[in-house]
């Protein structure tokens, strides 16, 4: 009987593991569309441009409004990469924000006409792409949304829609949604309080999830809360597109995002929403008020955190020490806010797990080898009001204190502790100035990480090239958003990692979404950072590339994917979904996961529009 069922279930595995590979026609399904001629022609999702067939031509009333020629997609593929190359050449030294949103714009307007093609040049082209999608053009993006609009994408709710949003949830086109990142725009990036304009993040955050994960584009919702804006120069300014009131508080605040996740639920019960960029007192109460009831993440708690631990354990291996000795790291993180606390909280709960730790939990709570500052300076335990997430890494400095510090401490006299690790996500460019870069070299590590994790690029902590010649040429580097690697003395490489939650959210989402998770759990998201921080080899590691290139994310993805429906399914919260059986999910080997979750992923090609016959 057992072994009966053990037949049929890998059977079963044999047919999900051969029926769902990636091939031109079956990556899209037969769609046959309803639709006929401009109505196709406007339509992204179905716009071929020049490249419909003659048949289709015929036969979907396209005949007539496009030139005669039929030109393939690899035609129209090297067309819009030589349009891209033509635009660099020509804005040549014009100011880098001019050039980069240039791109941006070339980029958007295929986004609006060519979902195909555009997610293909994305695919193939991410690391160059990467920056105008995402951080740092996004950020530059979302500071001049109003100026720039054109046509919407995504949905709005505002505080005006009280008592609506069950019903306008229905608005939304598509039937089926996998995938939505909203944000209230209250901390876009490090460039604070943006209002309505925020809602480039969620795009953006979308864009990577087709690109990395292989959402298919049909199903993605990037969503803005607009709760009202602090930002006075928005509120004065006659373009700004949003409500033009303060931000909501308190109740009046929480009863909103209630109802939207409510009506989001009663549509879409299924679906993985993932908060961001919210200020840091509403990242932790939603993600306190929701994880447990949704399926729900918040990528700055979250993702920053897997990500963040992932170079941390790097870190360790750069020094050519054993992994168990990341709990003797001394770590300096400059930036107490969703983003640092995040970190702290993931790290700290490495360190009490660590292997080789002889006894799990032996290093207890008051084990502390971190060094938190925010605005005032080092958080100690004489701080006033501090906040209580903040209070478990408040140094007490009684008598088991070595060091002879002080409440509001600055960064550079915090270089009495020779950290091994400085960690940015202040948002303040620039803050790792000279003379704390030259403290660290003062670190007892042989190799001194330092993390300027804060974005976009100006908000950046320092830069790689301040690094390698203030800390030295032997220090490792990794920063938010991308830095060009820098050419050392001796001729080498001098690696400027990205350390971005880019590496782990849309692998959160897709494992979550494939096991059909209840909810998303510690333990999936400490499965995502530690197979993030296993990818990278020790030769790579020795040479300081602390995380692999943008360019493998889509296979990263896959393996953060699967690692975390594993997790899923072994704290028994996966429900599965449309093909898989959560117990297929449990019979599967690990590499035939990563298989699967890869052959789920959507690819970008021109499936057939009218039936052969
Ligand atoms: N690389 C990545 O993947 C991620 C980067 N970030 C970046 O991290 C930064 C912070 O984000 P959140 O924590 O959400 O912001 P937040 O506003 O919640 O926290 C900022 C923290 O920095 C502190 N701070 C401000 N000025 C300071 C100074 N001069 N010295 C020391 N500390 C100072 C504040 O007191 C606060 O504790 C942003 O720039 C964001 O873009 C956030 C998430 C992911
Ligand atoms: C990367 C990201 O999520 C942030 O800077 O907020
Ligand atoms: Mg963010």
């Amino acid at each position: 009987m057992w072994r009966h069922a053990a037949a049929r279930r890998s059977a079963q595995i044999r047919r999900l593991l051969s029926t769902s590979a990636p091939s031109a026609g079956a990556v899209r399904g037969p769609c046959i569309v309803h639709k006929r001629g401009t109505d196709i022609l406007h339509d992204p999702w179905y716009n071929k441009d020049t490249a419909f067939p003659l048949t289709e031509r015929d036969r979907l009333g396209l005949r007539g409004l496009l030139p005669p020629r039929v030109m393939s997609f690899e035609q129209q593929y090297e067309r819009f990469i030589n349009s891209y190359h033509s635009l660099e050449h020509n804005t040549q030294g014009e100011p880098d924000s001019v050039v980069s949103l240039a791109k941006w714009r070339i980029l958007n307007r295929l986004h609006d006409r060519n979902e195909t093609l555009y997610y293909r040049v994305l695919i193939d082209n991410i690391k160059d792409f990467a920056p105008i999608i995402y951080t740092p053009t996004v950020g530059l993006v979302c500071e001049n949304y109003s100026g720039l609009f054109r046509r919407p994408r995504g949905m709005y709710f505002s505080a005006k829609d009280k008592g609506e949003m069950m019903s306008m949830i229905y608005n939304w086109p598509a039937e089926k949604v996998d995938m939505i990142v909203v944000t209230d725009g209250s901390r876009i990036l490090g460039l604070g309080d943006l209002g309505v304009q925020g809602i480039g993040i969620p795009i953006g955050k979308l864009d990577v999830y087709v690109a990395a994960a292989g959402i298919n584009p049909q199903k993605v919702l990037p969503i803005m809360l607009d709760v009202g804006t602090n930002n006075e120069e928005l509120l004065e300014d006659k373009l700004y597109l949003g409500l033009r009131q303060p931000r909501l508080e308190g109740e009046e605040y929480l009863a909103v995002v209630d109802e939207f996740m409510e009506a989001v639920h009663a549509r879409w019960p299924k679906a993985i929403v993932q908060f961001e960029d919210f200020q840091m007192k509403w990242a932790f109460e939603t993600l306190q008020r929701y994880r447990s009831r949704f399926c729900m993440f918040n990528d700055d708690v979250q993702g920053t955190a897997g990500v963040a631990l992932a170079g941390l354990l790097g870190a360790v291996r750069a020094q050519g020490r054993p992994l168990a000795d990341f709990t003797k790291q001394k770590i300096v993180v400059v930036g107490a806010g969703s983003a640092g606390i995040g970190v702290l909280n993931m790290a700290k709960h490495a360190m009490l797990r660590m292997p080789g730790t002889h006894k799990i939990g032996e290093l207890g709570e008051g084990h502390n080898q971190f060094w938190v500052l925010d605005k005032d300076g080092l958080i100690t335990k004489s701080r006033k009001d501090l906040d209580p997430a903040v209070a478990r890494f408040a140094r007490g400095y009684g008598p088991e204190e070595v060091e002879d510090l002080h409440e509001g401490a600055s960064l550079v006299e915090v270089k009495k502790v020779k950290p091994h690790v400085l960690l940015g996500l202040s948002g303040v460019g620039g803050i790792f100035n000279e003379e704390v870069l030259k403290a660290m070299k003062e670190s007892d590590s042989p190799c001194p990480a330092i993390f300027a994790m804060s974005n976009p690029t100006t908000k950046a902590e320092c830069t790689p090239e301040d690094v390698f010649k203030h800390v030295g040429e032997n220090a490792v580097f990794a920063s938010g958003s991308p830095f060009s690697n820098v050419t050392l003395s001796n001729g080498r490489k001098g690696y400027a990692n990205q350390a971005n939650n880019m590496y782990l959210f849309p692998g959160i989402g897709l494992g979550a979404l494939l096991s059909g998770a209840r909810h998303i759990s510690d333990g999936m998201l400490h499965a995502a950072a530690e197979c993030l921080a296993s990818y990278i080899t020790d030769d790579a590691i020795r040479k300081g590339i602390l995380f692999p290139s943008i360019s493998s994310i889509r296979h990263i993805t896959a393996r953060v994917g699967a690692a975390v429906a594993r997790a899923a399914v072994d704290e028994d919260l996966a429900e599965g979904c449309s093909d898989l059986d959560p117990r297929d999910l449990r019979s599967m080997s690990e590499s035939d996961t990563v298989d699967y979750v890869a052959r789920k992923m959507w690819y970008p090609v021109y499936s057939p529009l009218v039936n052969d016959k």
